[in-house]
């Protein structure tokens, strides 16, 4: 039932994605970690040139084969009784998908440069000056942060009118929002863009401020934590929440289950900053538990141990 489910709602974001039009031919994605391989993916899925750069070039021969794989999941199901078909949209997809190592080089011919590198925002600074000086004048800049502000970001671009944020959810290929985020300075013609361009790669795109965590993120993070607080103070066990939250109110995984799946690091980071930045915000307190696990290096699926255990990939 899952999978059937699974199956429509890729083979719906396709062929969504093939009807849609975009001003956006060339895309430049910027970090080939989890995000953007999905990003670039769904790009490739939906007709468009895409270069893929990671200072890493380990990264970025992982990211293809993640993609490759990703892209025959998909094609297996399109084209259930057609597989030659499916082997040519596998290869096509492939073949519009480049990489560098160099994001000045690659963002030179780009309408579109999406930012998924690491979540800190002097790295995010350095690399949207260094593009600024270098991308052709209509080339938009977009982050696909969780949690910094937009109009932090842009602040060191001449550019802010053609900035805004595109915020993917993970798994990119198979989740099906958007969140189009406007800046303070994100123009009426810069946002019509991104809105199209995500409708092209087959997303049901939404539209917020700049507000933290946007909508998912300001509602996700505090449930997430709530359920740490609930565990921690040793109200129910972490499987009995979980299985709460999804047969009573319907989620895919429970918020334990989320969490360790996104990474803990992840939570305390995202946690921290806005702490920081909002003290008197009580959703927004540090967890004693959560910062002893990730201090134990017990940070989710990726390290094989959070609230659960897991085998090692
Ligand atoms: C403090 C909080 C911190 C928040 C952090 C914020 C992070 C961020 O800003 C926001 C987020 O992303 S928030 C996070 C938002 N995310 C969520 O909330 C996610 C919630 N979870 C879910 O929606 C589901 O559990 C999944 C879709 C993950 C798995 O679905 P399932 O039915 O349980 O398991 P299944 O049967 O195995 O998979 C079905 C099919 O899906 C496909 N597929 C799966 N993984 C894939 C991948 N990695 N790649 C590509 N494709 C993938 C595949 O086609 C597979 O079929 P196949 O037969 O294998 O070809
Ligand atoms: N992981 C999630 O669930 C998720 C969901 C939505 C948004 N995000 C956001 O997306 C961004 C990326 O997250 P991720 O999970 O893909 O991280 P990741 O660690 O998997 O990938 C980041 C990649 O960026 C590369 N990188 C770092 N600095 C670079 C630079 N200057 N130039 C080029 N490449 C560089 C790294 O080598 C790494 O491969 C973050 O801002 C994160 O907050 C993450």
């Amino acid at each position: 039932m899952t999978k059937l489910v699974q199956f429509g709602v890729i083979a719906r974001n396709f062929s969504s994605s093939s009807a849609m039009q975009s001003a956006i031919k060339n895309v430049t994605v910027i970090g080939g970690g989890l995000m953007g391989s999905g990003i670039a993916q769904v790009s490739a899925q939906a007709g468009q040139n895409v270069i893929l750069v990671d200072v890493s070039s380990d990264v970025l021969a992982k990211s293809q084969k993640s993609i490759g794989a990703n892209l025959g999941r998909v094609a297996k199901k399109m084209y259930k009784d057609k597989p030659q078909e499916g082997e040519k949209f596998v290869t096509d997809a492939m073949a519009r998908i480049k990489t560098s190592t160099d994001p000045s080089e690659a963002s030179k011919s780009a309408d579109l440069v999406v930012e998924a590198i690491v979540e800190n925002m002097s790295v995010k600074h350095k690399l949207f000056s260094q593009l600024d000086g270098v991308a052709p004048n209509h080339t938009i800049f977009a982050s696909n942060t969780s949690s910094l502000s937009i109009n932090e970001i842009c602040s060191v671009v001449k550019r802010k009118d053609r900035f805004g944020g595109l915020h993917f959810f993970n798994p990119v290929p198979v989740m099906r929002l958007l969140e189009v985020v406007r800046g303070a300075e994100t123009s009426d013609a810069t946002y019509k863009t991104m809105m199209e361009w995500g409708k092209a790669v087959g997303k049901t795109c939404i539209t917020c401020k700049d507000t933290p965590g946007f909508v998912v993120n300001r509602l996700l993070v505090p449930y997430i934590c709530e359920a740490i607080r609930l565990y921690e103070r040793g109200d129910a066990s972490a499987r009995d929440i979980d299985t709460a939250m999804k047969l009573g109110a319907g989620y895919p995984m429970g918020p334990l289950e989320l969490a360790d799946y996104v990474g803990l690091d992840t939570n305390k980071f995202i946690l921290d900053g806005w702490h920081k930045k909002y003290p008197d915000q009580p959703l927004f307190n540090p967890i004693p538990l959560l910062d002893k696990l990730v201090a134990e290096g017990k940070l989710g699926v990726k390290a094989g141990e959070g609230f659960y255990k897991y085998d090692k990939k």
